[in-house]
């Protein structure tokens, strides 16, 4: 009976994506859609329809994310193939030194860097991910989450110490997963583009991609449901469309973001307010160590750089050197 079950259901399927080959068939031979899925040399590709495709991936596309607008068509064998992936207007990268950069997502919008009052708010980390995403050219916020554990006091302490953020001109977003404070801004930030969710373990990142979008929890129902079908619905990495506008993409290599190696350089840069006043030292390859005329160092004296910032920025250069 389960055989029988199991039978029907595998010809359901079959019959289901023969209608949407054939389907497909009659359209353009090439038709656009949108990596949502990567698995190995395959990939699952959404069409404007809203259908999805598994589909193999030419040898040529290795470097293929999640987030790729690609050209792709169903071939004689009922399957389907990408053939071309389309420029894309941003990327996430990894740098690897030993393979080249690695590329995580593409034609992200917003990286929003989470964090919370537990586990313990450190500037120094928000600093670390501001650092990873200033590298990118894609716009970045601060969500605090899980405010339903702040008192009216602690709230304060934190705005406080958030404010040169503020001014730094991130945006910053105040959210409850639980009592759903600022879940609406939020879900209106990120309906205009892809936005990927960003930050230390534990700060709330799955709760809240289970709130944004619904069915990111029955997914992974469904893995071990059809797994006795012999089918790998599990995914890496998986673009999920907001009910209300936009997308969001979740991978492991997303959030791990901000926690692989930086060159000074790539520190000196992504402060963005260091890298401004640093235009003033007296050296252009000026580290504001202890170089004369260190414009940075005096701004940190004068307290045109918050103490908070300099803090981090000598914390996270100083962390190189033990890692
Ligand atoms: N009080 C409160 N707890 C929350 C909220 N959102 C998430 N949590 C809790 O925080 C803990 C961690 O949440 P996760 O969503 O697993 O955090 P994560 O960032 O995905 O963690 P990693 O998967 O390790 O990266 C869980 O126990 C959640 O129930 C919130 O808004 N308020
Ligand atoms: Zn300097």
């Amino acid at each position: 009976m389960a055989k029988e079950q199991r039978t029907h259901e595998r010809q359901r399927k079959e019959n289901k994506s023969r209608d949407l080959f054939s389907r497909a068939q009659t359209d353009e031979p090439l038709q656009d859609g949108i990596i949502v899925g990567r698995f190995g040399q395959e990939a699952d590709v959404q069409d404007d329809d809203g259908h999805i495709f598994r589909c193999h991936l030419r040898k040529h596309l290795k470097s293929i994310a999640v987030g790729d607008e690609v050209e792709w068509y169903p071939d004689a064998t009922g399957s389907a193939v990408v053939v071309n992936v389309k420029p894309r207007r941003s990327q996430l990268e990894r740098p690897n030194p030993y393979e080249g950069l690695k590329i995580i997502a593409a034609n992200i919008d917003h990286i929003l860097i989470i964090v919370a009052p537990l586990p313990a708010f450190s500037e120094t980390l928000l600093d670390r991910y501001l650092v990873a995403a200033e590298l990118t050219d894609i716009s970045v916020s601060i969500v605090v989450n899980k405010t339903d554990l702040l008192s009216a006091q602690t709230k304060a302490e934190l705005q406080e110490r958030l404010s040169c953020y503020v001014d730094l001109g991130y945006p910053l977003f105040w959210v409850s997963r639980k009592s759903g404070e600022g879940m609406q801004a939020l879900r209106e930030h990120m309906s205009d583009g892809c936005s990927v969710l960003v930050g230390q373990s534990g700060v709330g990142k799955s709760s809240l991609l289970n709130a944004l979008v619904p069915e990111a929890q029955s997914d992974v129902g469904e893995v071990s449901e059809s797994s006795d079908l012999g089918q790998h619905t599990t995914s890496a990495s998986r673009l999920y469309r907001l009910p209300n506008g936009g997308s969001i993409i979740d991978s492991p290599g997303v959030r791990e973001f901000g926690l692989w190696h930086l060159s000074a350089q790539d520190i000196a840069k992504g402060f963005v307010d260091i890298r401004r006043i640093s235009e003033r030292c007296k050296f252009r390859n000026c580290m504001h160590d202890r170089e004369p005329q260190c414009a940075v160092r005096d701004a940190a004296e004068s307290g045109e750089l918050p103490a908070s910032r300099w803090q981090s920025f000598k914390a996270i250069l100083a962390s190189l050197n033990t890692v």
